[in-house]
């Protein structure tokens, strides 16, 4: 396995923004938190702002929305040019019809679960999906701690993606540490987004590397 660590800009300066997507130029994707104090009680920002941080990005987007009716919205994300565009489950109201639409523009279609939804809603529609977010954390702020109790969903999802033969990427989000990481590698993450333990560090690219290393590692025993 060759893990993905995609730094959330939700813990960036967010009047530096430019300098600090080039911080993190060693990473995979930058998580691009999109809240609309609605689905979430936090606000960030939308599609205006995203286009900026498309058009300085270093490394290409993964966009989250935290937001209420994704059907409408969602589209306008990958047309601005994200690499991959993830809504929420628990807000969509057709969720196969959105990532096809996702797919046709030439964005990669994530969808996310919340820690109290279930992964096995998931099981028909893995096809459809070329990504899986797992809520480690309730969405809506930073800083939060890991919840462990979200690994036997994580863990089950790998199973099923595995016995479909599905190549589906499964992240996790929330709390995610060096001392976080190895549990959701060894329960079959691969894809990792850090806010606190990316910009919170003297050095973000060793951050980068000690995350990778140790999910890769977590990964092999796993
Ligand atoms: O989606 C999010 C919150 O809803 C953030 O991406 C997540 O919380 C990352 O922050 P941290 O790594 O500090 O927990």
């Amino acid at each position: 396995m060759n893990p993905r660590i995609n730094p959330s800009i939700l813990a960036a300066d967010f009047v530096n923004m430019q300098a600090d997507l080039a911080r993190i130029a060693t990473a995979d994707f930058a998580h691009v938190d999109v809240m609309d104090n609605h689905f979430v009680p936090n606000l960030t920002f939308g599609p205006q702002m995203v286009e900026r941080i498309q058009a300085t990005s270093p490394i290409p987007l993964d966009v989250h929305l935290m937001i209420t009716d994704p059907d409408r919205w969602a589209p306008g994300y990958a047309e601005l040019g994200a690499a991959s565009v993830t809504f929420h489950l628990e807000a969509a109201a057709d969720p196969v019809a959105l990532a096809r639409r996702l797919r046709s523009i030439g964005s990669r279609a994530g969808v996310a679960v919340k820690p109290g939804t279930a992964g096995d809603a998931l099981y028909e529609i893995l096809d459809e999906f070329d990504q899986i977010l797992v809520m480690t954390v309730e969405p809506g702020f930073g800083g939060q701690s890991f919840m462990p109790e979200m690994m036997p969903k994580l863990r089950a999802l790998r199973e099923e993606a595995t016995r479909r033969g599905s190549d589906v990427w499964l992240q996790v989000d929330g709390g995610i540490s060096e001392a976080t990481i190895a549990q959701a590698a060894e329960a079959g993450a691969d894809t990792f987004v850090a806010g606190s333990a990316v910009y919170g560090a003297d050095d973000i690219a060793a951050a980068v590397t000690g995350l990778r290393q140790r999910a890769r590692a977590a990964s092999l025993e796993g």
